[in-house]
């Protein structure tokens, strides 16, 4: 563990993995977290059972995988540690009508994202451990770093500790997915849950999207070609930030021209100005006070009319054909298969 920061932060050697040689862990869920865990949890020698229901698209991709798939009751009344892995807006039904009645005292139920228990949605019985080991990341690159031996960095809470040991088996689970190779942050389900949803919505998702498709009009609009637009607003988004994800900020600035760099420093905070920073700071306040959470339970209750409405315009944006149609060319396109988050995203569909 390393004291360089204000916060714990745990690798490999803090973590023991044969901590749960006696468990059997339940992974509810096959999509972009649930398959990444219950492989990597299955390769570094963990008994993992998957939950799905019978007509789940994801049951084939898991026994294809090799893994053990049965109901998500079932698997729960075989484990003795639950990863629910299941979407948010479905959990509190899973956890009422599959989780609850299979939970047994001493047991362990975990998430990768407290939304459930922060905002209320589900109220864990007393005599379990509820923790949570959320990887800062999405699931297929998850498994993808794992398999490359490298890892992803993940946050670790624990909510309820009733055996005394909840964190070292939080920990022993965040090394066998891979998290504790690149370090695993102490801190709670509330500061999970709030920088989570707001790296999401501002930055990660939501902010550097709108930011590209507005960077991409702004030059169509202005009579440049799409493919032009295209190649300069997102395709080379991925190589900009790489070189920020290896050496922070400085690293781009240094392999970027001078006058990429001087025309960046001088314009960015024009682009991305103060009063980006005030609904920045609007956007966490509905976080913060449950606005957001209230507003998506409801949303999902009327049946996701504005999601698949925002989602379809988002596919039906001009950049996504102009993306399909560039990226189709590439010399190596034709060696590519159904890109994983592909498959994860129809497995999620199910
Ligand atoms: N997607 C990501 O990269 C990240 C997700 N998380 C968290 O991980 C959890 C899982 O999210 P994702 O992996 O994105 O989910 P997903 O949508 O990719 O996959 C959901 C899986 O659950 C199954 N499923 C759906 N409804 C079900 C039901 N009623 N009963 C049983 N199984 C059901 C689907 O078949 C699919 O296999 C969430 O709490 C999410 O916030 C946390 C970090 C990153
Ligand atoms: C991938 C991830 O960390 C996210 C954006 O928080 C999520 O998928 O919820
Ligand atoms: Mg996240
Ligand atoms: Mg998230």
């Amino acid at each position: 563990m390393t004291d360089e920061f204000t916060t714990d932060i745990y690798y490999d050697d803090d973590a023991d993995v044969s901590t749960l040689d006696d468990e059997t862990v339940a992974v509810l869920g096959y999509g972009s977290q649930g398959h990444a865990h219950a492989l990597n949890l299955h390769d570094s020698g963990v008994d993992v059972v998957v939950g799905l229901r019978e007509d789940s698209a994801s049951r084939s991709a898991a026994e294809a995988d090799g893994l053990t798939v049965t109901t998500p009751a079932d698997a729960v009344s075989q484990a003795s540690y639950v990863s629910v892995l299941v979407p948010d807006t479905v959990q509190a039904d899973v956890y009422e009508n599959a989780i609850e009645p299979n939970l047994e005292a001493g047991d362990t139920l975990q998430f990768a994202h407290g939304l459930n228990i922060h905002y209320n949605q589900i109220q864990p019985p007393e005599g379990v451990d509820v923790t949570m080991v959320a990887p800062k990341s999405p699931g297929h690159l998850v498994r993808r770093n794992y398999e490359n031996d490298e890892g992803t960095p993940g946050l670790l809470a624990i909510y309820q500790d009733t055996t005394g040991d909840a964190q070292e088996r939080a920990l022993a689970y965040a090394k066998a997915i891979g998290c504790a190779r690149a370090g695993v942050i102490e801190t709670t389900f509330q500061e999970e849950v709030e920088s989570d949803l707001f790296g999401e919505q501002a930055v990660l998702c939501g902010g550097v999207t709108a930011l590209v498709k507005h960077g991409y009009e702004a030059l169509v609009d202005a009579g440049y070609s799409p493919e032009i637009a295209y190649f300069e607003c997102l395709n080379e988004l991925k190589l900009i930030v790489d070189l920020m994800y290896e050496g922070g900020n400085m690293e781009m600035w240094n392999s970027v021209s001078d006058t990429a760099e001087y025309g960046g420093l001088t314009r960015g905070d024009r682009i991305v100005d103060d009063h980006v920073r005030e609904n920045m700071d609007e956007v966490l306040e509905e976080i913060q006070n449950g606005e957001f959470t209230r507003e998506w339970i409801l949303e999902n209750q009327a049946g996701r009319p504005s999601y698949s409405q925002l989602r379809q315009a988002e596919q039906e944006h001009e950049i996504e054909d102009v993306g399909a149609r560039l990226r189709e060319l590439f010399a190596w396109a034709d060696d590519e298969t159904e890109t994983e988050a592909e498959s994860a995203e129809v497995a999620a569909d199910d």
